[in-house]
């Protein structure tokens, strides 16, 4: 039996480090188990402009303690109205990794998001042409579908046919939660990957709903049935290389998810690695564990592989009911895993 792992330094291929005094809480967090990470740009405004996107990285950055060794990946924010040479411009200056597709109203902060995938086919042009991938919320949000499918109908009506019409275009399937999505985004071409995070390894949506309504479980895509939890656990621990380490970890002040209209987004982020590596040590795929944290991702986005390594030891620990104003996932839990 392993009792100790050492990987490759990992990477996170989608936060939410938010901004102002939420920013300067959560992201010490990420910075000491990450080396890079993709971070989400539904600010309120969001980050649609490459000064914006400057600016952002540099708040960020002195958010980040002294000495610790991150850095963080920018993405634009796609809107009806984003122009393709403001897409080109900041990814040919280095400041944005990708560009992220919020369908209008399908999550936190999507209000500026695409009404109609109609409307960024330019933009979609240019991101193909320059090698610029996009990232998906991939969920519809027609009121006549049913929340627990909206991603799986989101396949049909607009991930497959992009798929088709853009063969060169790289794109991330964003936080998978189905089975539908781990199928599709296997049978697809090299140039469709998917991030998976720790949440949807470890819970369904019993996990939310029985025994009394529990909101710091409730994100989105909402996590589903049993046997999408295990799609998609198969999926992270396949060794696949188009599935990769993403923890949307998407923090909440605790009063805006304990309300009647609360919030989607779990905290996982101060013990992102050690939720990942109890879930992949229960599989018995801890030989799979450095592929999906640390070498998939940069190679599926053309960045190098980090130096340096992390080390993960079996051993308890306590997950804290709180982190200052936000509620962690797995709050009140020992997970067998700690980093070192
Ligand atoms: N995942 C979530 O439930 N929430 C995210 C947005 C997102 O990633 O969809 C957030 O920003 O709070
Ligand atoms: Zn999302
Ligand atoms: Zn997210």
């Amino acid at each position: 039996m392993t009792d100790r792992l050492i990987l490759r330094r990992p990477d996170d291929w989608h936060v939410h480090l938010r901004d102002g005094a939420m920013l300067a809480h959560v992201a010490p967090w990420t910075a000491r188990q990450f080396a890079r990470a993709i971070v989400m740009p539904n600010l309120s405004p969001p980050v649609t402009t490459v000064a914006e996107g400057v600016a952002y990285r540099e708040r960020i950055r002195a958010a980040v303690p002294a000495g610790l060794d991150f850095t963080p990946l920018i993405v634009a924010y796609l809107t009806d109205r984003t122009d393709p040479g403001e897409m080109a411009r900041g990814h040919a200056e280095g400041v944005f990794t990708a560009a992220k597709l919020y369908p209008a109203h399908a999550t936190t902060g999507s209000a500026h998001g695409v009404t109609d995938i109609a409307n960024i086919m330019p933009v979609l042009e240019t991101m193909q042409a320059i090698g610029m991938p996009l990232l998906i919320h991939g969920e519809v949000t027609d009121a006549d579908v049913d929340i627990f499918d909206r991603e799986a109908v989101f396949i049909d009506r607009t991930l497959a046919p992009l798929v088709t019409r853009f063969p060169a275009l790289r794109i991330v399937f964003e936080h998978i939660t189905t089975a539908e999505a781990a199928q599709f985004v296997a049978d697809a071409p090299a140039t469709v990957a998917a991030t998976i995070t720790p949440q949807h390894l470890h819970i369904n949506r019993n996990a939310m709903l029985v025994g009394g309504i529990r909101p710091h479980a409730y994100c989105l895509p909402v996590a589903k049935r049993e046997h999408h939890r295990l799609a998609v656990r198969a999926a992270a621990t396949s060794g696949s290389p188009k599935f990769f380490l993403g923890t949307d970890s998407a923090p909440h002040a605790v009063h805006t998810k304990e309300a009647a209209c609360g919030c989607a987004g779990i905290f996982n982020a101060p013990f992102a690695l050690e939720s990942y590596a109890t879930a992949f040590d229960e599989d018995g795929a801890l030989d799979k564990f450095e592929g999906f944290a640390s070498e998939h991702g940069p190679r599926f986005y053309g960045l190098p592989l980090n130096e340096g390594t992390v080390t993960l030891e079996r051993g308890a620990v306590m997950v804290p009911d709180r982190i200052g104003e936000v509620v962690p996932f797995h709050a009140g839990e020992t997970l067998g895993w700690r980093l070192a």
